[in-house]
C-alpha cells in the first residue's frame, strides 16, 4: 500500500517528507525486525522507549517512522534519510488505528468473539473455536497457548498480541476462509490499546478476582481495563456476561450492545444448574427461554460449567441448532494444561494452569470433590517472578490448607532470585506440611516418588507452558513431560 494512501484514512498530527510514492508492505515496532518497506512505530514502551531506536530502523532502511515524541531526533536526520516521519498524539492507539487501516479492517470480515476475564478466557476461546468447527464454520483464535488459522497453528508470546500482530491474524484468518475468530483479551492489552477498533461481534466475561496488580495496581483500575472491551461494542454486538460475579453489572454498564447473562443466577438468560463433575468430565443443564439443555464436556470442574455455558450461549444467538451445539461441546477436546489428568492407574496427577490464588482455590475444590477427604492431595506449585507479588502468601496458605502436602517449588523466576519468591510464598503458610524443592523436576520427581498410589498430585501453574524461564532464558520444561516421566520409572 502507498503510504499517502494509508495516511489519508488515519489521524495523524504532522507528516513532514514525502509520502507520494513510498510503497509500505509491513508494519513493525521492532528496529530489530525491519526492512525499507516496513511502517516504523516508535513506542514507549516499559523497558525502554523505541524512539530511540528510530535512528536504527532508518539504518537498516526504513523511510516512514511513526512517533509520539517529535523532539526524539533532529529533523535534519529524517531529511539526510529522506524518511517520512509521522507525528501523532499516542503511538500506540495510532499503531491500532493504521494497522486496523493496512490491513482493511478484517475484523470487519470476520465474525470476532472477544473473551475477557480472570480465569477462562483460553478454556472459552477452545470451546467457541471447535463449537464452529464441528458445525462446518472453519474459525481462528488467538490465545495465551497458539494462534490458529483454522488447523495452522502459530506461536505466540503473549495472550493477546500487539494491534498489529492482531490484524495481520484476522488478515490471514479472513483471507483463508475462516468466518469466525475467538480471541482472549487480556486487561494489559486492554488498557495498552492493542484491541482498539476491533470490531467485535460478541464479548463475553468469564469472572474478575484479583491479579496483575502489579500493572493496574488497583482491583478498580484492573476492572475499569476490563470494561473497555464492554464500552467500545457496537449497537449489533452482544455482551455475554456471568451474571454470578458481583462486578458483572459494573462492567456493561453503559454498554451499547445487547446484554445476555449466563450463570447460576435466577437473572441469568442461560441458567445453569444441576453441576456435576468427575475425572471423566461435567454434566449440567441449561435453562434458555423456558427449555431445558442436558450438556456434557470432557472438561473437569464446576467452572468448565461456565466455560461450555459461555460458548453455548453465543452457538444459540448464533443461530445455530442447539442440538449441533450440544454434541460440539461434548465433543470438545481437552484443552492443554487445563486440569488435563494424566493417569498413572490409580495414582491421579493433574496438570493445571492455575497460577493466580482464585484459580488454585478453583482447582483444589475440584480435585476435593471429586476424590473426596479420603484420598491424599499432593499440591505442587510455585510463582512467577516478575509478576504480581501479592498473590504468593495466599496461594501458599490456600494450598497448605487444602492439601495433604505441598511441595513449593519455582514457575519462572524470571529475573528474580527463585529462592526468594519460594520465600514469600512459604510466608502465606501456617501448616507444617510443606518441602520446599527449588528445581522444579525435582519437586515432581519427589512428590510422584514420594505419594501413596491412591494419591492425587496437582501440579499447578504451568499448564501448557514448555520452558521455564529462569534469568531471561527459557529452558525446555513440560510439567506433564515430566509427570509422565517419573510416573512411568
Ligand atoms: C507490559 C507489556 O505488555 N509489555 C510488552 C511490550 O513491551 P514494552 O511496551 O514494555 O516494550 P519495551 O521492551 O519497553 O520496548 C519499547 C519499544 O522499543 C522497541 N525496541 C526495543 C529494542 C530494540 O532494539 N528496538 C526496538 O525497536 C520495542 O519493540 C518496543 O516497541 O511489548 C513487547 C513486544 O510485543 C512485549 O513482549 C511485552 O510483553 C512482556 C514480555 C509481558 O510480559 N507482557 C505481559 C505482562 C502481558 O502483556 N500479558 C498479557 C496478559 C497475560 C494474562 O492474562 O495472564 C498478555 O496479553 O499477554
Ligand atoms: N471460569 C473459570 N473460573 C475460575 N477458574 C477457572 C475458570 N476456567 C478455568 N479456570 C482455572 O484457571 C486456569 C486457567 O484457565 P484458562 O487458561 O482458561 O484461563 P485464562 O483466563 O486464559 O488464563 P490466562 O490469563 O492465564 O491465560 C484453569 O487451569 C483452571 O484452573
Ligand atoms: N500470561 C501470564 C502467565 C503466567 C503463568 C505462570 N506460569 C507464570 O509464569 O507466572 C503471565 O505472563 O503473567
Ligand atoms: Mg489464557
Amino acid at each position: 500500500m502507498k503510504l499517502n494512501e494509508l495516511l489519508n484514512n488515519v489521524r495523524v498530527k504532522q507528516v513532514t517528507g514525502n509520502a507520494e510514492e513510498k510503497e509500505i508492505t509491513n508494519i513493525s515496532i521492532d528496529s530489530r525486525n525491519v526492512n525499507e518497506n516496513s511502517l516504523f512505530f516508535a513506542i514507549e514502551g516499559f523497558k525502554t522507549d523505541g524512539h530511540k531506536f528510530i535512528q536504527d530502523a532508518l539504518n537498516k532502511g526504513v523511510r516512514a517512522v511513526v512517533l509520539q515524541n517529535p523532539a526524539a531526533l533532529p529533523d535534519q536526520i529524517f531529511e539526510h534519510y529522506s524518511a517520512v516521519k509521522i507525528v501523532v498524539e499516542d503511538s500506540r492507539k495510532a499503531l491500532a488505528e493504521f494497522s486496523d487501516r493496512f490491513f482493511g479492517s478484517p475484523s470487519k470480515k470476520i465474525k470476532l468473539v472477544g473473551v475477557t476475564g480472570t480465569k477462562g478466557k483460553t478454556t472459552t476461546a477452545f470451546f467457541l473455536k471447535s463449537l464452529f468447527e464441528y458445525t462446518g464454520r472453519k474459525a481462528g483464535l488467538i490465545g495465551t497457548i497458539a494462534n490458529y488459522i483454522g488447523d495452522e497453528e502459530l506461536k505466540t508470546m503473549l495472550t493477546t498480541p500487539q494491534s498489529h500482530e492482531i490484524n495481520f491474524l484476522l488478515d490471514r484468518m479472513v483471507k483463508a476462509g475462516c468466518r469466525y475468530c475467538s480471541m482472549e483479551v487480556s486487561s494489559h492489552a486492554l488498557d495498552l490499546h492493542r484491541a482498539d477498533y476491533l470490531d467485535f461481534d460478541y464479548a463475553i466475561f468469564t469472572n474478575i478476582t484479583s491479579d496483575h496488580m502489579d500493572y493496574h495496581l488497583t482491583f478498580d483500575n484492573y476492572l475499569k481495563a476490563k470494561k473497555i472491551l464492554f464500552d467500545m461494542l457496537p449497537e449489533n454486538a452482544a455482551a455475554v456476561i456471568n451474571a454470578d460475579d458481583p462486578n458483572a453489572n459494573e462492567l456493561v454498564r453503559g454498554t451499547k450492545a445487547k446484554v445476555v447473562k449466563y450463570g447460576a443466577s435466577e437473572k441469568a438468560d442461560f441458567r445453569i444448574k444441576e453441576i456435576t463433575y468427575s475425572l471423566e468430565g461435567t454434566d449440567f443443564v441449561v435453562v434458555y427461554k423456558n427449555k431445558e439443555y442436558k450438556l456434557h464436556t470432557k472438561l473437569i470442574g464446576h467452572f468448565n460449567a461456565y466455560n461450555a455455558t459461555a460458548a453455548f450461549a453465543v452457538g444459540l444467538l448464533e443461530s445455530i441448532d442447539a442440538d449441533e451445539v450440544i454434541r460440539a461441546i461434548k465433543n470438545s477436546p481437552q484443552v492443554p494444561g487445563r486440569f488435563e489428568v494424566v493417569s498413572g492407574g490409580e495414582k491421579k496427577i493433574i496438570i493445571d494452569y492455575a497460577h493466580t490464588a482464585d484459580s488454585l482455590m478453583q482447582a483444589l475444590k475440584a480435585v476435593r470433590n471429586i476424590v473426596g477427604n479420603s484420598r491424599p492431595v499432593y499440591t505442587v506449585f510455585g510463582c512467577g517472578g516478575d509478576r504480581d507479588r501479592s498473590k504468593r502468601p495466599i496461594m501458599g496458605r490456600i494450598a497448605s490448607e487444602m492439601s495433604d502436602k505441598v511441595f513449593v517449588t519455582s514457575d519462572n523466576p524470571r529475573t528474580e532470585n527463585p529462592s526468594a519468591i519460594i520465600d514469600e510464598i512459604v510466608q502465606g503458610i501456617k501448616k507444617d506440611n510443606y518441602t520446599v524443592i527449588e528445581n522444579r523436576e525435582e519437586a515432581i520427581k519427589k512428590a510422584i516418588q514420594m505419594s501413596e498410589k491412591d494419591a492425587v498430585i496437582l501440579i499447578a501453574g504451568k499448564g501448557h507452558e514448555n520452558y521455564q524461564e529462569i534469568n531471561g532464558v527459557r529452558t525446555h520444561f513440560s510439567d506433564k513431560e515430566t509427570a509422565v516421566k517419573y510416573l512411568n520409572l
